[in-house]
């Protein structure tokens, strides 16, 4: 059997008004009861065990034992609680992906839901539609996705039946983004495919940003669900700054209310980002050091050995800053410089990292590199410049690079400095957080070390991906007679501790989506939170027509990112 146990299990039972649905999936509350027959014979868990959620909340066994107290079915006693209460022949999710013929949709969101789907995860009773405006027919439709489709390496049993059964889950709806009558098309079709049990519905918007206020009106003045709930996910760019970020707000909330609406970072969903603060907040070797007494700085690092082709008219008009720092960087960066929240619930933890975003020192101009690469020829072959894009203006000062040294100004971190780099088209691809220590003081080793006693310091990986790991250098002792240190490198490499693949960020995003769990969304106010850092020197940027540095692709990036970290007594981690 498999088992969906995932690390953001939850189960939302707190009374507040964002939290109050009941988040847990009937399948899931059948296979934790399943493991724990205790529950149903009324008898007490053996010591030491205790059912929990993900987040490490023990499942409120009170309000389990409420409903098998009355006889009835875990399932049952599951779908009692289920939003209305009423006594409908069960509940659905129809899932609608608009924007479907496009990239992201055959890339990442179809492939994560049957991903869910082969795990079992997804309800009982689910449906998947696709909406553009493309002209396709169910069959199109289920023959394009089936070729993006795929069975992890250690999971292929029966995975053609599986195929087979997801598609023939997935319809099509053609239809125009602004059509009421298109959404009224939609929502006829989605109601005969609920046949009649209480229907939940998601929206996926995996449309370029102009039309999203159009597909969220049509959507929720005519698709939205009569009984259920209707939550919409928003793919970034959540605006270009401040402004059109509020604007985009205002709009959406026209039609949504705040906890309909899931902003996707998909970085968030990334397994290492994830483990970050389990990290931080479960061992105690680390917490304590959690601070400027113990650290030098913290480096967060994304590069790409790839240019933007095929991306360059939404790249052009957005540029690096906006497209990676300003959420999925800046949103690591909360989560590792948060203090510790009340809890584990979506909005402690929100509330931490808007403190934490807020804190910050707006953005200087002195303290940003920007480049962009140009054309290079290595090894006989010819790499594009970013600007040979037929898509991108021969003299586009869009920034394919940027490196950035950012503060928080509060007691935990005062003056450390926090250095961002993302780059496009640089030599290698990864995504990873640095934490440098400070010196050991009064080191009795220290003329082991030679002059340069930063080599000496321990340095913290986080390796968010290729080859998932964290691992901390320390200084040993070359064995043998004499005194002779070296660095090492404590690890703890994911290939090898946990020899299966690890699942895509989408996946763990469009469960919780469909569970209800906001945790890893961004609420409204990190949004503002974040354009504020970030808007002034965009706009600088683009009003003084700062000319990027320019670097040949596939090689490190500009040298100003250099003398930026110089500037504050930085070195860049190896290799970047
Ligand atoms: N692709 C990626 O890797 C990532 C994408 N995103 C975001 O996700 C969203 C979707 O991205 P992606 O799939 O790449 O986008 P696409 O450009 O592939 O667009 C998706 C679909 O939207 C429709 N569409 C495209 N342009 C227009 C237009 N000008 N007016 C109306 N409809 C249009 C097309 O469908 P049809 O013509 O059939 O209606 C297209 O198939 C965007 O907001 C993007 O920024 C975020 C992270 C990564
Ligand atoms: O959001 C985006 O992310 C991708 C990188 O995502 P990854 O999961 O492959 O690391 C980036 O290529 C794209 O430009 C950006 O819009």
């Amino acid at each position: 059997m498999v088992i969906c146990f995932r690390s953001s299990d939850s189960v939302a039972f707190s009374t507040s008004s964002l939290q109050h649905e009941r988040s847990f999936s009937r399948r899931r509350w059948r296979r934790w009861l399943t493991s724990a027959p205790h529950l149903l014979s009324g008898r007490q868990p053996s010591k030491g065990f205790q059912i929990k959620n993900s987040n490490g909340y023990p499942l409120n066994a009170a309000s389990l034992q409420d409903g098998l107290a009355e006889n009835l079915s875990a399932e049952e006693s599951v779908e009692k609680r289920s939003k209305d209460g009423s006594k409908q022949n069960g509940s659905t999710v129809s899932i609608t992906i608009v924007g479907a013929s496009g990239d992201l949709a055959k890339k990442k969101i179809f492939p994560a839901l049957f991903a869910l789907f082969y795990e079992d995860c997804l309800p009982k009773h689910f449906t998947v539609f696709g909406y553009a405006r493309s002209k396709l027919t169910d069959e199109e439709l289920r023959n394009m996705i089936s070729k993006t489709l795929t069975c992890r390496i250690d999971k292929r049993e029966n995975c053609n039946d599986k195929m087979e059964q997801f598609l023939q889950r997935c319809f099509y709806q053609s239809g125009q983004y602004d059509s009421e009558e298109n959404f009224v098309e939609l929502d006829q079709k989605l109601r005969e495919k609920e046949a009649g049990k209480l229907p939940n519905r998601l929206f996926y918007l995996s449309i370029p940003p102009n039309i999203f206020v159009d597909v969220v009106r049509c959507a929720s003045h005519h698709a939205s669900s009569p009984t259920g709930w209707t939550r919409v996910i928003v793919e970034k760019p959540f605006g270009r700054d401040s402004e059109s970020s509020a604007e985009l707000t205002r709009s959406l909330k026209q039609y949504l209310t705040e906890d309909q609406i899931f902003r996707i970072d998909h970085y968030l969903g990334k397994e290492l980002v994830e483990n970050l603060s389990v990290l931080r907040f479960s061992n105690l070797v680390f917490e304590p050091l959690w601070s400027r007494k113990y650290i030098r700085n913290v480096q967060l690092i994304f590069s790409e050995n790839f240019g933007t082709e095929g991306r360059g008219g939404y790249f052009d008009s957005y540029g690096i800053i906006r497209d990676i720092m300003q959420n999925h960087l800046l949103q690591i960066l909360a989560l590792f410089a948060m203090e510790t929240p009340v809890s584990l619930d979506a909005e402690d933890i929100r509330n931490e990292k808007v403190k934490v975003l807020r804190s910050m020192r707006t953005l200087k101009l002195d303290d940003v590199v920007v480049g962009q690469y140009k054309g290079h020829t290595k090894g006989g072959k010819s790499y594009p410049g970013y600007t040979d894009d037929p898509t991108v203006p021969k003299c586009s000062l869009t920034p394919t690079f940027a490196a950035a040294a950012l503060f928080i100004d509060n007691a935990r971190w005062d003056d450390v400095p926090f250095l961002m780099k993302a780059g496009k088209a640089l030599h290698t691809r990864r995504a990873e957080i640095r934490v440098q220590f400070r010196h050991v003081p009064g080191n009795l080793y220290k003329r082991n070390f030679g002059t340069d006693l930063d080599k000496a310091t321990n340095e913290l990986v986080i390796r968010v991906q290729p080859d998932e790991a964290i691992y901390l250098k320390i200084n040993n002792k070359i064995p043998g007679l004499s005194m002779r240190l070296d660095r090492s490198n404590l690890n703890l490499l994911y290939a090898a501790r946990y020899p299966r693949e690890i699942a895509d960020a989408y996946e763990r995003l469009l469960l919780d989506a469909i569970e209800g769990e906001r945790r890893l969304f961004i609420r409204s106010d990190e949004l503002d939170a974040a354009w504020a850092l970030f808007t002034p020197v965009l706009k600088e940027l683009e009003y003084k027509k700062i000319a990027p540095e320019l670097y040949p692709y596939g090689s490190r990036g500009p040298v100003g990112s250099h003398y930026l970290a110089a500037k504050y007594n930085v070195r860049w981690g190896e290799n970047s």
